[in-house]
């Protein structure tokens, strides 16, 4: 089981390498972020964008940029389809966010003749290593489904699932999270978090546990969920956590990076392969933890 950043760098070197189409890859932070990942042996690059701001960039951060294929389109829909294509035509195994809106690389991801839909709901999981917690937390979904109905936060869990299991956590444990542990029709998180532990329990949703309504506290902490009275298996032990909203689990996951200082990596999944997404203000770090959890993925997936 894979319980820390260190980890998931071991097995990404055993697991790799893998070759990551970035699309825009114009950017000092992502250039460096995949020159490093290159150099530890888990990834190799085709870099889609702007040719000459590429080379720029490179020689300020003093980047063998030789080292890798650039194909160049100024055009940020253009170099993204082309991104997708390379990954679709089996070129590349992972696509990489550069320089370019969510919006975008995600238009050309779910374009209907070269794109990567697979039928399933695609979601956002972003993986936090905390201080003091000796294992991962999945935090879904903090970027792209606004506001998942029933269904879609099934998927949503089922999405994070699979993640986890790549970084072989058999059963992962989730906690549909909520502003309180009990049910309160006024609450409706709170009443589908009760029906997402029921479909579990009936065996509806598949690779892992789920419990609900939680607090993040009780999720989290067995101190917490002890001094609320709360006997379940999941409280205090959660890995997923499944928020309610894009706002709850956007809040959180800046909060996490910003308040606490947390490591972090951010992958949307769903897709025929995997494609790094962090936030266009997360760190090379982020984006390199990014890229070894993304070869994870993709190893599990082909
Ligand atoms: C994974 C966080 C998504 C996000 O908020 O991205 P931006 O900060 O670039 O908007």
């Amino acid at each position: 089981m894979i319980r820390n950043f260190d980890d998931v760098f071991k097995f990404a070197k055993e697991r790799g390498p893998k070759t990551i189409a970035i699309a825009c890859a114009q950017d000092a932070e992502v250039l460096n972020a995949i020159d490093e990942a290159n150099k530890i042996g888990i990834a190799d690059a085709i870099l889609v964008g702007d040719k000459k701001k590429i080379q720029e960039i490179a020689k300020e951060n003093k980047i063998e940029i030789e080292k890798y294929e650039i194909i160049d389109i100024q055009d940020l829909s253009e170099a993204s389809l082309k991104a997708v294509e390379l990954v679709s035509t089996g070129k590349a195994h992972i696509v990489m966010k550069g320089l370019v809106d969510t919006s975008i690389i995600l238009k050309a991801v779910l374009n209907k003749e070269i794109g990567l839909r697979s039928g399933n709901v695609l979601s956002h999981v972003a993986v936090f290593d905390v201080l003091g917690y000796d294992r991962l937390f999945f935090v879904t979904d903090a970027a792209m489904n606004i506001a998942p109905d029933l269904n879609t936060k099934k998927q949503i869990i089922e999405n994070a699932a699979i993640v986890a299991h790549s970084l072989d956590i058999e059963k992962p444990k989730v906690a549909a999270i909520c502003a309180k542990e009990k049910v309160n029709p006024k609450m409706p998180a709170t009443v589908e978090a009760a029906e997402l532990e029921r479909m579990s329990k009936d065996g509806e949703i598949s690779g892992c546990v789920v419990g609900g309504p939680f607090a993040l506290d009780n999720a989290v902490s067995v101190e917490a969920a002890k001094h609320k009275g709360i006997d379940h298996p999941v409280a205090g032990y959660a890995d997923i956590l499944l928020v309610p909203t894009i706002e709850a689990g956007n809040v959180l996951y800046k909060s996490m990076v910003y308040f606490s200082g947390s490591k972090n990596a951010g992958i949307i999944v769903g897709a025929k392969a995997p494609i790094v997404l962090t936030s266009r203000a997360d760190s090379e770090e982020t984006k390199l933890n990014s890229i070894a959890l993304s070869v994870l993925m993709a190893a599990k997936q082909s």
